[in-house]
């Protein structure tokens, strides 16, 4: 009350200036000087009594409080649901009124503080949180959120507080929520709801970095430059690029291609969007997909080599390759996409339209690709799976079945070296066959596997030798038979 007739005086004084500056051009001089003098007095007496009833409002009303309702217009406002995550979050471990609830594409149970008011600290300065504090007031059913802080904190509460909550908020939401995998569905099956076009399950595939066997080095390569990529949107906004990477996993069939996207999906916390071209029919539809996807998410072609008919045609260059390329679909049935179309798709001006995106294709067959497809900029980290290291070995053996060390290793090391086996083939041989781990026995089973794939390498070996020999042998032969014939005729 007291504040809204200090406005009101406020405003009755404004005017007052503003009139008298007008009637002042009638004025003769003096009288007009006096006149600015006696304003001049009574604004800075207006000041001082204001400074004072500040002062007094301060001192009977100390405390401050923002309301953050749970729907702002017919939007329901993403800082409710941020401080309601942070709040129900707050010192759990010590309240004794708990309460459970497992949210929709929420993996776990959530247990949240069963009070009405809640207490928190920032930088030594207590706030308090009251939820719904007009429901036993107030008919409405809007939920609400009130902070209540001292005045003399505003600054520190209205800022870097404020700021903590909605962080914290978000980031507990993201560790909770539970990733979703999604697939295209075939554009006869589109209606007019838009969502339709991808369905989704929840993804479960539990793979992460620590799970998977390779070069430590390379993972470690791998594991920063995506750290770096998710904290670095501003750092991309700086250089006026779009806020998006492209990786390329290449190597022989089992080699963990599919695992390692799973894992990075896990990593990052980010939904999967494996994108089945052979269903989508032209690159109208193709853009249309790529406009339904979530921020902040994997997009991934499988044996994009497969899919695409990507083995240079760009190459050979001019309009004539462009009309090769609009000719040379996925599916000579149903897909027209082209691959000026994938190749629009992640780098072209509709690539930018969602934030946060990792474009992940994979292949067996990386020499067969077009340079202009896996370019950087375009993909820009090629990662190459091969066949079981020792290294990567050791990491299968610590996961399946919990060994550092073993006499047997250093034979497996060698047989390694001599041989290509994949990782998905040695996981297989380390995988107990019994209830009870036998770790002996299970080394024993991927030497034998090893003893035999070796075997049967040098035995392939050995008959190409002879094949090679034996066309080679043909091929003189044949050269003989013509010199003969033409020296015959000659
Ligand atoms: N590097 C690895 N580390 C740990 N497990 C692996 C690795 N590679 C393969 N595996 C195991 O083998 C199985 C098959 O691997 P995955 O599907 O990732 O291979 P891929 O490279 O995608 O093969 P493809 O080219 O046929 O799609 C996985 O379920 C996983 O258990
Ligand atoms: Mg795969």
């Amino acid at each position: 009350m007291m504040i809204d007739s200090w406005a009101q005086i406020g405003s009755t004084i404004a005017g007052l200036v503003f009139t008298l500056a007008t009637l002042q051009q009638f004025f003769p001089h003096q009288l007009r000087v006096s006149l600015q003098q006696f304003v001049l007095a009574s604004l800075q007496q207006f000041s001082f009594v204001q400074k004072l009833c500040d002062k007094l409002v301060s001192f009977f009303k100390p405390y401050i409080q923002i309301t953050f309702p749970e729907y702002s217009g017919y939007w329901s406002n993403q800082a409710f649901t941020a401080i309601e995550t942070y709040v129900g979050a707050l010192s759990t471990t010590k309240a004794s009124l708990l309460k459970g609830s497992l949210i929709k594409n929420s993996k776990a149970l959530l247990l949240t503080r069963d009070d009405h008011k809640l207490s928190d600290e920032f930088d030594g300065v207590k706030v308090w949180w009251i939820l719904d504090p007009s429901s036993s007031t107030s008919s409405s059913e809007d939920k609400c959120f009130q902070l209540i802080f001292h005045r003399q904190h505003r600054d520190l509460i209205t800022g870097p507080y404020l700021d903590h909550v909605l962080e914290q908020g978000k980031a507990i939401e993201a560790r909770n929520k539970q990733r979703r995998l999604y697939t295209n569905n075939p554009s006869d099956n589109w209606s007019s709801y838009k969502k339709n076009l991808w369905s989704d399950i929840a993804f479960e595939n539990p793979a992460t970095f620590q799970t998977i066997a390779m070069d430590p080095k390379k993972k470690e390569e791998i594991i920063n430059d995506l750290v770096s990529f998710s904290k670095g949107k501003e750092y991309y906004m700086k250089l006026g690029k779009p806020w998006k990477r492209g990786y390329l996993l290449y190597g022989p069939p089992g080699t963990g291609k599919s695992t390692m996207i799973a894992a990075m999906a896990n990593f990052l916390n980010y939904d999967i969007y494996d994108l089945e071209l052979t269903t989508v029919k032209n690159n109208t539809e193709l853009r249309k997909l790529l406009t339904e996807t979530s921020s902040k998410s994997i997009i991934v072609i499988e044996d994009i080599d497969c899919s695409l008919d990507v083995t240079g045609e760009r190459k050979k260059g001019g309009s004539k390759t462009k009309e090769k390329d609009e000719k040379n679909p996925v599916n000579e049935n149903t897909s027209k996409v082209t691959l000026s179309g994938i190749l629009n798709f992640i780098d072209g001006t509709w690539s930018a339209c969602g934030t946060g995106r990792i474009f992940v294709f994979t292949t067996n067959h990386v020499n067969k690709l077009d340079p202009a497809l896996i370019r950087r900029g375009r993909m820009d980290m090629h990662i190459e799976l091969s066949y079981c290291s020792f290294e990567a070995f050791k990491m299968l053996a610590k996961n399946y079945l919990d060994l550092h060390s073993h006499d047997l290793f250093e034979k497996i090391g060698i047989l390694l070296k001599e041989t290509e086996m994949t990782p998905a083939d040695v996981a297989e041989n380390l995988m107990p066959k019994r209830e009870k781990k036998d770790p002996d026995s299970c080394l024993e089973s991927l030497i034998q596997a090893l003893e035999e794939a070796k075997e049967k390498a040098k035995s392939k070996a050995e008959k190409e030798k002879t094949t090679k020999i034996k066309k080679e042998r043909g091929k003189k032969f044949y050269a003989s038979l013509i010199k003969k014939r033409w020296l015959f005729q000659a």
